[in-house]
């Protein structure tokens, strides 16, 4: 079993768990839900870095990345560096994330935010929404295309946009029908964890111009931006290269300051 099925067949059991803990009509009355959600779509075209900056404590790909900066942090010194949107890991067992970084990132900041979970169930979509997310990731590689029509349409009616992640030619053209707002290209090899930016290039051509795209994972250096810039992309999703570093929020400005033309 490779770790993106051990993390779905985890989840599972998590999210049968969570919806009789947390049924869904206490989902439906949470404060947030009467909050407007932005768009994350307009973001990239605001903020000219275009970088969605993760906040990622661990990952099975490199363990331990940045225990120590609360999310308060790290998200505030995102939005002051010049972040166009946060991406917040919720995942607990492979991410050491949580629903309440969600809210405390919420709290900390007005920019779009992007609820980043393995999400298989319209359950998970609500709970995004409740817990102040304006945007969610689904994986074509763990959903059918009926199932990205419902999630993304679930997503949409309750006022978010979705980030469909692709790794392949086959994923990309099995998903477009979904109704995703923005592509994202995942450089991670999910199955074998190597990194290529070989598969933004090949698969820029592939997305419609009317799609958002965003280019994810692997991405630490300006001349890489700037490459995936000029190809098409708009979107930049970054977690390593900044929750590395003692002050991602900081590390996050420099980078900015060596983009500016
Ligand atoms: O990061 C991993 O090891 C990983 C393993 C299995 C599933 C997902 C994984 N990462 C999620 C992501 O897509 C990244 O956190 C995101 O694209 C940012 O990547 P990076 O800039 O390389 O931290």
């Amino acid at each position: 079993m490779n770790i993106l099925e051990q993390i779905i067949r985890d989840k599972r059991a998590e999210v049968a768990l969570r919806k009789a803990v947390v049924p869904t009509g206490q989902l439906e009355a949470c404060r947030l839900m009467e909050r407007n959600p932005r768009s994350l779509v307009a973001s990239l075209g605001q903020r000219p870095s275009g970088i969605i900056a993760e906040h990622k404590r661990r990952s099975p790909s490199r363990a331990v990345i940045n225990q120590g900066c609360s999310v308060e942090t790290v998200v505030k010194g995102y939005e002051r560096g010049g972040a166009a949107a946060i991406s917040v890991l919720t995942d607990g067992k492979y991410f050491g994330g949580s629903l309440d970084d969600l809210l405390l990132a919420r709290a900390s900041t007005e920019l779009p935010l992007l609820r980043k979970e393995f999400i298989i169930n319209p359950y998970q979509v609500l709970e995004a929404r409740a817990y102040g997310a304006d945007a969610i990731l689904l994986i074509a590689a763990v959903l059918d295309p009926g199932q990205i029509r419902e999630l993304c349409g679930e997503a949409h009616a309750l006022g978010m946009e979705v980030l469909l992640e692709v790794h392949d030619r086959e994923e990309l053209e099995r998903s477009l029908e979904g109704g995703a707002d923005l592509i994202g290209v995942n450089n991670r090899n999910l199955k074998t964890f190597e990194v290529s930016l070989d598969t933004s290039r090949e698969l820029i051509s592939l997305i419609p111009a009317e799609v958002g795209r965003v280019s994810e994972s692997g991405l630490g250096h300006p001349a890489q931006l700037r490459e995936l810039q000029q190809l098409g992309y708009q979107g930049f999703l970054m977690g390593e290269s900044f929750m590395k570093q003692p002050d991602p929020g900081a590390a996050l400005a420099e980078f900015v300051k060596t983009l500016e033309p």
